[in-house]
């Protein structure tokens, strides 16, 4: 199993008492499909994505990625275990205005380490992935909104993440470009074997995923599997 939630709870400090974001939740998603967690606003769907990214630690429960479990690792163990396996799209694609789209993907590369030459090629492939391989050139500007969210979602598989974690992704789409994002992200799980959790609030694009969960005061239903 690539991601394991296993009985999480969270809690936020709400005035004199503590406002309760997830409630024993379990959730396993294996290595190439992909689970779709709806819900409404405040149900803790945010929450739920930031303890699976590790961005936050759960007051209680487990979280495994890729076999290891991150309680009792150091900030900065947590921080390579994000670089190495886990890719996150924000629901806001945060590109660097000055960059280029093959430039956004390559910097992630070079905060790794990784040799320029091989960013390239690898820059150059997902960017053919996303449908954008004439695009490599464009500034942020000079992209529509479906294709700088493409560009996010490329730049999250540049470090080969076993994990995906996408929040929101279409919030900013109208439904036929949302809808084809889903369907991207959809592809890109299953041919890139990639554990993945997307959150929504809008379940009309959901039709190809593999499963959908539903929370609700946060906790969890169990998934339902759609094919
Ligand atoms: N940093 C925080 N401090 C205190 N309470 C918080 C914090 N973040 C979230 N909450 C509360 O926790 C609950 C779950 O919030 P969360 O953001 O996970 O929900 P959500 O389903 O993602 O909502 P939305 O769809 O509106 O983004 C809500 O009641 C929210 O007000």
């Amino acid at each position: 199993m690539s991601l394991s939630l296993t009985d999480i709870t969270l809690t936020y400090p709400d005035g004199d008492t503590r406002l309760t974001a997830l409630d024993q939740v379990s959730l396993e998603v294996p290595r190439g499909t992909l689970t779709a967690v709806v819900g409404p606003s405040g149900s803790g769907k945010s929450s739920l994505l930031a303890v699976a990214a590790t961005l936050i630690t759960p007051d209680s429960g487990s979280v495994t990625i890729d076999g290891q479990t991150t309680t009792g690792l150091s900030r900065g163990e947590l921080a390579e275990l994000r670089r190495h396996r886990i890719g996150i799209v924000f629901q806001q694609p945060n590109l660097l205005p000055s960059l280029t789209a093959a430039e956004q993907l390559q910097v992630m590369a070079h905060i790794d380490g990784r040799q320029p030459r091989a960013a390239q090629t690898r820059a150059r492939e997902l960017l053919d992935a996303v449908g954008l391989a004439d695009q490599a050139g464009r500034r942020p500007h000079q992209l529509s909104g479906g294709q700088r969210q493409r560009v996010n979602i490329a730049r999250a598989l540049m470090n080969d993440p076993t994990l995906l974690v996408v929040d929101e992704p279409t919030s900013a789409l109208d439904h036929e470009r949302g809808a084809a994002v889903i369907d991207l992200i959809t592809r890109l799980t299953h041919e890139r074997a990639t554990a993945t959790v997307l959150v929504t609030h809008d379940r009309t694009h959901l039709t190809a995923v593999d499963r959908i969960t539903e929370v609700h005061d946060g906790r969890l239903r169990p998934p339902t599997t759609t094919r």
